[in-house]
C-alpha cells in the first residue's frame, strides 16, 4: 500500500449543522481539540455567532482497523496511517443566525447533522438546517445522534425511528445515523470511518481559475483567528476553486463604494498576497480545503471588522460581474420551516423585501417587479456573481428571516 503524504492544508470542508444546543460545538471540539466558539459575545451568550473552523487529521490504525485522530492507536498503540486531513465549518444552530449558517454552508462540501437524542426529533432548526443542505445541494451528509449519554436505550431507539422518519424522502434519507456522545468521546472512531465513506474529497482542477468567498476580514492577526505570521489586511476565506500563490496579484469584489466625479459605484479592490496560511502552517500556495488566512498589502482600514465579508477573490479580470440589480428564477418550497406552526409560503410580490444568501454574501433586496417565478430585485449591497450562480432566499415572517427557497440568477 503507498503511503499517503501527510498534508498540513484540509482537502474538504465539513458542515456542522443542527439546532441550537444540540453539540456542534462540543463535537468539532471532540474531533479537533479546538473549541470554535471563541468570540467573547458567543461565550457570553452561549452560542456561535460566527463560523469556526478547526482540521482534524483523520488516521488509520494498520494493526487492529480503528480511526483516530492520534498518532498512536488508542486501542493497540500502534503507530497509525495518515489518511486524509479535514476541516469542519461550526456553524451557528440559533434561529436569528441563519444568515451566518448559510454563508457557511455555501463553503461546505459536505455536513454531519447534529441531532440530540433526549429531544424530540425534529426541532426547528434542525428542519431549517436540513432544508438549507437541501437547497445548496450539499448530498454528502451524516446524521450523528448526540448526548446519546443522556438517554436509555429505549429513548434512543424512538429518537432513532424520529430521525429515519423526519429524513424520509430528503436529501439525507440515506444518511448514516450515528450514536455519540461528544462530551464523552463515545464512538468517534465509528463517525471518523463514516467521515471517509460517505464524505469523500470532491474532484478538484488544480488549473481551474482560482477563487475564493470570503468569511471573514480582519485588520490584524487578532487572538482566536488562527491566522499567524500575517500582516496588513487579512482575508480569511475558502478557496472553491484552483491555487492562490504568494506573490498572486488579486482582485476582490464587489470591492469599495467611490464617488468621483459625482457618481457613486463600487469599485474592485486589487492588492497582492504577502502571505497564506492555514491554521497556525505558512504555506506557499493554496487550495480548497479548510479556512485560508490571505495577507495582502491591503490598508488594514479596509479589511477590519469583516467589512470584506462576502467579497469574491480571483485573479484580476476573471471575476464574475458587480451586480446591483439581478433577476431570479425562484424555487420557493411549500411551506415555511423552523416555525412553530408552518405556515404556507405564498408567491414572491412586487415591493417586498427579501434577504439573500450568494456564497458568503449576504444581501437585502427589494423586489421592483415579480412575474410568477420570476423577479427582477433591486439589492442593497452589491453582489459579485455569475448567471447560474444559486441565491438561498428567505423572507420575513413574524420577526425573523425565513428561508423560504432558491433561485437562480437569470440576469
Ligand atoms: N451530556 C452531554 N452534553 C453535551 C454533549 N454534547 C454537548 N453537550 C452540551 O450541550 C450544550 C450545547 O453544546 P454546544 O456544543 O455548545 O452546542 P452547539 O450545537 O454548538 O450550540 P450553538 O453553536 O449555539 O448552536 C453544552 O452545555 C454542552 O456541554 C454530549 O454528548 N453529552
Amino acid at each position: 500500500m503507498t503511503k499517503k503524504k501527510q498534508t498540513k492544508q484540509a482537502e474538504v470542508n465539513i458542515g456542522m449543522v443542527g439546532h441550537v444546543d444540540h453539540g456542534k460545538t462540543s463535537l468539532t471540539k471532540a474531533l479537533t481539540g479546538v473549541w470554535t466558539d471563541r468570540h467573547s459575545e458567543e461565550l457570553r451568550r452561549g452560542i456561535s455567532i460566527r463560523l469556526g473552523y478547526a482540521d482534524c487529521e483523520i488516521r488509520k490504525c494498520p494493526q487492529c482497523g480503528t480511526y483516530t485522530t492520534k498518532p498512536r492507536c488508542p486501542n493497540c498503540l500502534a503507530e497509525t496511517k495518515f489518511l486524509r486531513r479535514v476541516s469542519f465549518v461550526d456553524s451557528p444552530g440559533h434561529e436569528t443566525l441563519m444568515a451566518t449558517m448559510l454563508s457557511g454552508a455555501s463553503l461546505m462540501d459536505g455536513a454531519i447533522l447534529v441531532i440530540a437524542a433526549n429531544e424530540p426529533c425534529p426541532q426547528p432548526q434542525t428542519k431549517e438546517h436540513l432544508m438549507a443542505l437541501e437547497i445548496l445541494g450539499i448530498d454528502k451528509i451524516i446524521i450523528v445522534q448526540n448526548k446519546i449519554d443522556l438517554v436509555d436505550e429505549k429513548q434512543a431507539e424512538e429518537n432513532y425511528e424520529q430521525i429515519k422518519e423526519f429524513v424520509k424522502g430528503t436529501i439525507a434519507e440515506n444518511a448514516p445515523i450515528i450514536p455519540i456522545s461528544a462530551h464523552h468521546e463515545a464512538n468517534i472512531d465509528v463517525l471518523l470511518k463514516a467521515i471517509q465513506d460517505f464524505i469523500p474529497t470532491p474532484e478538484r482542477d488544480p488549473n481551474a481559475t482560482p477563487r475564493m468567498y470570503v468569511a471573514r476580514s480582519f485588520d490584524i492577526n487578532k487572538p482566536g483567528t488562527e491566522i499567524k505570521d500575517l500582516k496588513g489586511g487579512v482575508l480569511g476565506g475558502a478557496i472553491v476553486q484552483g491555487v492562490f500563490k504568494v506573490g498572486d496579484e488579486i482582485e476582490i469584489r464587489p470591492g469599495i463604494k467611490v464617488t468621483e466625479e459625482n457618481k457613486t459605484f463600487w469599485k474592485p479592490l486589487t492588492t497582492k498576497i504577502v502571505s497564506l496560511a492555514a491554521g497556525n502552517t505558512t504555506l506557499r500556495k493554496a487550495h480548497p480545503g479548510g479556512l485560508i488566512g490571505v495577507g495582502t498589502t491591503l490598508d488594514p482600514y479596509l479589511t477590519k471588522s469583516d467589512a470584506l465579508t462576502g467579497s469574491v477573490v480571483g485573479l484580476p479580470g476573471t471575476l464574475p460581474p458587480i451586480r446591483e440589480k439581478i433577476t431570479i428564477r425562484a424555487n420557493l418550497l411549500d411551506r415555511v420551516v423552523g416555525t412553530k406552526e408552518e405556515l404556507k409560503i405564498e408567491p414572491l410580490r412586487t415591493g417586498e423585501v427579501l434577504m439573500l444568501n450568494i456564497g458568503t454574501a449576504t444581501t437585502a433586496g427589494v423586489i421592483t417587479s415579480a412575474r410568477g417565478d420570476v423577479a427582477d430585485i433591486k439589492l442593497k449591497l452589491p453582489i459579485c456573481a455569475d448567471v447560474g450562480d444559486r441565491v438561498a432566499i428567505s423572507r420575513r415572517v413574524g420577526s425573523r428571516w425565513r428561508l423560504i427557497g432558491y433561485g437562480t440568477i437569470e440576469g
